[in-house]
């Protein structure tokens, strides 16, 4: 566990970049540190590692004040990554993961075989690894970032901001796969961003931090969605806080519905009908493609042809992407596929609010019985 007690620090006689923080981080779970630029959070983290020394207060580690312990051991011990993946250039991807168990004095061998276990970890192929960092791409850099981090297996990482420099869809695939991560690792990841959708995807629990280094708000990211404390927290949450905090319920009493199909294969046959207002185009393994309107199924004779579909639900999740999927298919049924990505059938926008609602009552009664 991480204490942060009465935590101050200034670099210079004018406002503090953190201002009296005190909070308690959990061992084994993902604490995000998220706010606007300057609200201090890179300054919170470095101060964990003593990269940064706090001007008053203290920061216990596992119970023990971190400026009793001497900082190059405390920096060792602790995993970090960053934004720009930090790697040394002019070393291989192997040797960039091996530093600091090199550093702790493991043997080259043995350093560089766990090395190679940890490309496999992060999810890059094992030929990466004798590449110069300049020959990978940035997600891919991060990823090596993550396994050097990891190298000396450390119970503690810091992350700042390390997925920031790459584009959303790989942004996407990195934090599923820090999610997977995690599952199997259960370290204790302090990770700092300002971007609250990646906060409430990652974080266990969230820290809200106001420009000067104020703590805002500190909770499980559901009730940083549901009920932020301030006008400053709802500012930050953004207006499509209500459509995120869907992210939370999840969808297994999602009625869905049988939808008719029609495969890839059949469009260029006249003969094969359809009676529905909509079809859904699958293909022989019964992945969705698309879809065939009744009133121009004629015309249609080719894939490339039908109307497009829209974001796919995948069964069990939760009600935002239930939802999403209804409202950005043209049909306004929301397709929804199993985990091999096989259509198996449709929900209604109007079954998932009606779901929504029930949720609301019954915390509206739990919140009533809790204050009565
Ligand atoms: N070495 C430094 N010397 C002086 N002031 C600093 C130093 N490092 C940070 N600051 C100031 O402290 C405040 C907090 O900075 P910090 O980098 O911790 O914020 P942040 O929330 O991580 O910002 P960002 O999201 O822009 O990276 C800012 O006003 C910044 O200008």
């Amino acid at each position: 566990m991480i204490e942060f007690r009465n935590v101050t620090k200034s670099y210079d006689a004018g406002r503090p970049a953190v201002d009296d923080l005190t909070l308690a981080i959990e061992r084994g779970r993902i604490t995000v540190f998220v706010g606007p630029s300057g609200c201090g959070k890179t300054t919170s983290l470095r101060m964990i590692n003593r990269m940064v020394e706090p001007t008053s207060g203290q920061i216990l580690l596992d119970g023990q004040d971190v400026a009793q312990q001497k900082a190059a051991e405390l920096r060792r011990s602790m995993g970090y990554v960053m934004q720009s993946s930090g790697l040394m250039p002019h070393r291989t991807v192997l040797d960039n993961i091996a530093t600091v168990p090199r550093l702790n004095g493991v043997a080259r061998s043995a350093a560089r075989a766990r090395a190679k276990e940890l490309l496999d970890v992060v999810g890059l192929a094992s030929e990466l690894g004798s590449r110069y960092p300049g020959q990978l791409s940035g997600g891919q850099q991060q990823r090596v970032g993550v396994a050097r981090a990891l190298a000396a297996d450390p119970p503690v990482l810091l992350m700042d901001e390390p997925f920031s420099a790459v584009d959303p869809v790989v942004r996407a695939e990195l934090q599923a796969e820090l999610i997977r991560l995690q599952n199997d690792l259960a370290k204790t990841i302090v990770f700092v961003t300002h971007d609250i959708d990646e906060a409430t995807i990652l974080g266990d629990k969230v820290a809200v931090l106001a420009v000067g280094g104020r703590l805002a708000q500190y909770a499980a990211p559901e009730e940083i969605l549901r009920a932020p404390v301030d006008d400053f927290v709802a500012g930050f949450v953004g207006r499509d806080r209500g459509f995120r905090h869907l992210s939370f319920l999840d969808g297994d009493h999602v009625t869905i519905h049988p939808i008719e199909t029609i495969e890839t294969s059949q469009l260029a046959d006249p003969t094969v009908s359809v009676r529905s207002p909509w079809t859904l185009l699958v293909d022989p393994e019964g992945r969705p493609h698309g879809w065939i309107p009744a009133a121009t199924r004629a015309s249609i004779t080719s894939q490339a042809e039908a109307v497009p579909g829209g974001s796919l639900y995948t069964r069990g999740g939760s009600l935002r992407s239930a939802l999403d999927a209804a409202l950005s298919s043209p049909s306004g049924l929301g397709v929804t596929i199993d985990d091999d990505g096989r259509a198996v059938g449709v929900v209604r926008p109007a079954e998932v609010f009606d779901l929504i609602e029930a949720g609301r009552l019954d915390r509206g009664r739990d919140h009533f019985n809790t204050a009565v």
